[in-house]
């Protein structure tokens, strides 16, 4: 029943490394297609390494199996997956980060990247009503000068992306390593999130804040850690997209029992529920959801967070009315 449930509330993603969606399934496929060789024998030996120490020890795999995407069909077919499921979840509404910096240094150029993800997207419209958009994300331990030319090869077709993020390593590469790269996205009009407060200090969060303007935090768990930040979480409405079963297979939290999502929403800070990395982490959007009604969230709390998700999108105003309306139905038969 919850399931159902869970299944039918109309929410939004947010946190979603579309390259983090790959299956080992289809990067075995993918790699066969382009001729190419992953460094595992199959399926089962790649499922094996799913068992991570920490970000970077999830990073060095995720960039390793990313090598087999190289042509605009396999962008499309990468996120066409991801939608088919999205659709069977309840996602309504889904933000894609990518990183464009990785592909082109597999070769890939960022035209060929974006082409494919924006074809899935408009059938993803088309077959199943899902609205949503891309966010390029800049890849913190690279030099802040491949940034700055990435968003400059990309400044001719802004109109194709929501936003631009900051992720990957995040200790030792503080946010403000990248003000002036966020501001020059703040000029050519794009939406701005970050990565903070994941395996990072809380300080990253604010610096991400005031220093990037971002209108979101990635992660933003390690907020806990200081009343100052929390405050000004919610001071400012700063809306958190938590990614609670990665937080664990990451060991950012010890157990799901203990993960600090709980004193952030008590504290009224506006959280949201999203995947990151789902074919690594044990779980798309609905299995985070679940797994939080397996450790006391009621339902009306996880209603909450998905209304929040609806509202801390780059989605138009008329798409969040229309968004916010069928969650008030999905109420009105869940909840009474
Ligand atoms: N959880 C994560 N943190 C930082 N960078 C990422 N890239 C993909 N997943 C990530
Ligand atoms: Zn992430």
């Amino acid at each position: 029943m919850t399931l159902d449930a869970l299944r039918a509330l109309p929410k939004a993603e947010l946190h979603l490394h579309i390259e983090g969606s790959l299956e080992p399934e289809l990067a075995f496929s993918l790699a066969a297609r382009n001729g190419l060789e992953l460094p595992f024998a199959d399926v089962d030996e790649l499922r094996e390494r799913y068992e991570f120490a920490d970000l970077q020890s999830f990073l060095d795999l995720y960039y390793a199996c990313m090598t087999v995407l190289r042509t605009e069909a396999d962008f499309r077919d990468l996120a066409l997956n991801y939608l088919e499921r999205a659709h069977r979840d309840g996602i309504r509404h889904v933000e894609m980060f990518f990183d464009p910096q990785v592909h082109a240094a597999n070769g890939v150029p960022v035209d060929v990247v974006m082409d494919g993800l924006l074809s899935a997207l408009e059938a993803g419209l088309t077959r199943f009503g899902i609205t949503g958009g891309l966010i390029l994300c800049f890849v913190r331990d690279l030099p802040v000068a491949s940034a700055a030319a990435t968003l400059e090869s990309v400044a001719h077709r802004t109109g194709d992306l929501l936003g631009v993020g900051l992720d990957s390593a995040e200790v030792g590469y503080p946010p403000s390593l990248f003000e002036a790269v966020f501001a020059r996205a703040g000029e050519l009009g794009l939406h701005r999130v970050a990565h903070a407060g994941e395996e990072g200090p809380a300080e990253y969060i604010v610096e991400s804040c005031e220093r990037l303007n971002v209108e979101r935090i990635d992660h933003g768990i390690r907020a806990v850690e200081s009343q100052a930040v929390m405050d000004m979480l919610v001071r400012d409405r700063i809306p958190l997209t938590v990614c609670p079963l990665s937080n664990v297979r990451l060991r950012a939290v010890e157990h799901l029992g203990a993960h600090p999502l709980r004193q952030l929403f008590d504290a009224g800070v506006i959280v949201t529920i999203n995947s990151d990395d789902p074919a690594y982490f044990g779980g798309y959007v609905v299995d985070n959801y679940s797994a939080l009604a397996g450790v006391d969230y009621t339902l009306r709390e996880l209603a909450t967070m998905a209304r929040n998700s609806i509202a801390a999108s780059f989605a138009s105003e008329a798409r969040k009315t229309e968004l916010q309306d069928m969650l008030d139905r999905w109420e009105e038969v869940y909840l009474g």
